[in-house]
């Protein structure tokens, strides 16, 4: 469903990723981990259209990205904590309205209110549609995100270290949450994580990556050390 092809990144002089290809299926969820600075969140950034490529392709189906086939969830959350549950859910769907009701929420059409509560049903926090989206707990509020983010409608979803200011409860919940949305409801997700246990117990498949390169792909349970150690155990020339 997504694949992204040869993708380079530099930041001024400095190139960070090299080519990587990564691809996630339908109904697949990916988790991306490596070491800080590594480049995982460029490459996330990538996919999403939010950081301009040297080189390289990002393909939703088979054609280029259109503007609301990948949605994105981040660390730091950007609910509009003093606005209701349900209209930050709406506003996942800001992109298919027309300007004028985009602009006052109170437009908010009653189908995207009605597609709004289905997608908080859907992870779980129907009832708490009309309280200050500031009043949830950490977990609840990425889970609004995550609600959000379905509320765009989506192929994909990309969500760049969605439970690092989450505690370990909560980190299970969502990820549990995310592999659900791919095996359900058929999505792409891409989750960049920073624990490579929660990756192992509920992730498909996972993409480790080491000096802006893929460095391994497969399954969620192989040993990951490697791509955390100081020196590249692979690049070390032996000198007897
Ligand atoms: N806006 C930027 N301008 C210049 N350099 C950047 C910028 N963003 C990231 N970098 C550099 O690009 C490299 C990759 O950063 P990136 O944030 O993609 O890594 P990461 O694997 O996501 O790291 P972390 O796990 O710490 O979030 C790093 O060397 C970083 O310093």
């Amino acid at each position: 469903m997504l694949a992204l092809t040869g993708i380079k990144v530099h930041y001024g002089a400095q190139q960070v990723l090299y080519g990587v290809d990564v691809t996630v299926g339908r109904g697949e969820l990916l988790a991306v981990l490596g070491a800080n600075g590594c480049g995982k969140s460029t490459l996330l950034r990538a996919a999403a259209g939010l950081q301009p490529m040297t080189a390289g392709e990002v393909l939703v189906g088979g054609e280029p990205a259109g503007r609301l086939d990948i949605a994105v969830i981040f660390q730091h959350i950007h609910l509009v904590r003093r606005r209701s549950v349900l209209d930050n859910v709406c506003a996942g769907a800001l992109g298919r309205l027309p300007l004028h009701k985009s602009l006052v929420p109170a437009l908010f059409p009653a189908e995207v209110k009605e597609e709004a509560m289905a997608c908080l049903d859907r992870v779980g926090l129907a009832d708490r549609a009309h309280d200050k989206a500031g009043s949830l707990s950490g977990g609840q509020q990425q889970r609004v995100a995550v609600a959000r983010a379905l509320c765009q409608r989506p192929k994909v979803l990309l969500a760049d270290e969605p439970v690092s200011a989450l505690d370990p409860a909560a980190s299970e919940q969502v990820l549990a949450l995310l592999a659900e949305l791919a095996h359900d409801e058929d999505m792409a997700v891409l989750a960049v994580l920073h624990q490579p246990a929660l990756a192992s117990r509920h992730a498909d498949r996972v993409v480790g990556m080491r000096d802006g390169q893929v460095a391994l792909d497969g399954a969620p349970d192989q040993p990951v050390d490697h791509l955390y150690s100081p020196i590249n155990p692979l690049s070390v020339e032996t000198v007897s």
